[in-house]
């Protein structure tokens, strides 16, 4: 059975069809990317994959579980992490307290428990410690946990919105432009780190991006969308021949991205 099961997700804005008829049945483990122009609907469906927009139509079922309804912190509960296109960290705490901050929401502890630090609450402090060290050693971040977010460079800064998201322990990780502002090395490194994340958890992966070096070696599947409409799904490969996506794409003004990515 599939992990994510999407069928005819669709959603209007006044008259706007923003997405129209979005089916996706996503494998645990999979890496699939969307990718189109812009305003083709990616990050509306990523909104509604994390409950922030209800859908006019359609389904979302996590493990046969059905999400709608649900507010956004329920998605993030049943196992969907998000980062977003622009960075929204907490400027002024350092990076294991962003990092940190975001496992809250798992801490069961009373207020009795965390007031007189009882062992059970020091306890749980040293294993989201260890979680959040791990995490930044897997993202190369270990030598900058304490210094504040808004010092780290561009780069490091993208790469910490993702331990943050993985804080939460994901299922399914959702990463809106992941490599948006960064320079072809940082490309690579990234490319590299989310295919460890899929390879060591069997986290399942879907991104949105326009960097097509970035997308194409490390998508499993990539599905095309223009003005709200998925206009074809394929491998690498198909995707790049398909004459629907060279026209309303990757032939237009995106070849530059492409080409200097
Ligand atoms: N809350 C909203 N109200 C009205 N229109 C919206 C809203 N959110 C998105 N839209 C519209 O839906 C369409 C899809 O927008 P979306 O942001 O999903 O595009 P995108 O593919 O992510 O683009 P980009 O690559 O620029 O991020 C656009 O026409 C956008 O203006």
């Amino acid at each position: 059975m599939s992990i994510l099961e999407i069928k005819n997700l669709s959603i209007e804005f006044g008259g706007l069809k923003a997405v129209d008829d979005f089916n996706l049945s996503l494998e645990e483990g999979e890496i699939i990317a969307i990718i189109g122009p812009n305003g083709a609907g990616k990050t509306t469906i990523f909104n509604m994959l994390t409950g922030i927009y209800a859908p006019t139509k359609g389904s979302i079922e996590l493990n046969g579980e059905s999400l709608l309804g649900l507010k956004p912190y329920q998605f993030a509960q049943k196992g969907i992490a998000r980062t977003f296109q622009n960075i929204r960290l907490f400027a002024a705490s350092t990076v294991i307290d962003n990092v940190k901050m975001a496992y809250t929401h798992q801490c069961k502890e009373s207020f009795f428990e965390c007031i007189f630090r009882t062992p059970k609450m020091v306890e749980e402090e040293r294993k989201i410690d260890e979680r959040a060290m791990d995490l930044l050693k897997a993202f190369d971040l270990e030598s900058k946990a304490d210094i504040l977010a808004k010092n780290l460079p561009y780069g490091a800064q993208r790469r910490l919105e993702i331990v943050r998201a993985l804080m939460l322990e994901p299922k399914i990780l959702l990463l809106d432009e992941p490599v948006a502002g960064m320079i072809t090395t940082e490309l690579d490194d990234m490319a590299k780190m989310v295919r460890e994340l899929r390879d060591k958890l069997g986290l399942t992966v879907i991104l949105i991006e326009h960097h097509m070096n970035f997308v194409m070696p490390i998508a499993d599947r990539i599905k095309v969308l223009n003005f709200g409409e998925t206009i074809a799904e394929g491998s690498a490969d198909e995707v790049q021949n398909n004459p629907d996506v060279i026209a309303a794409y990757l032939g237009g003004g995106y070849k530059n991205v492409i080409t200097n990515a």
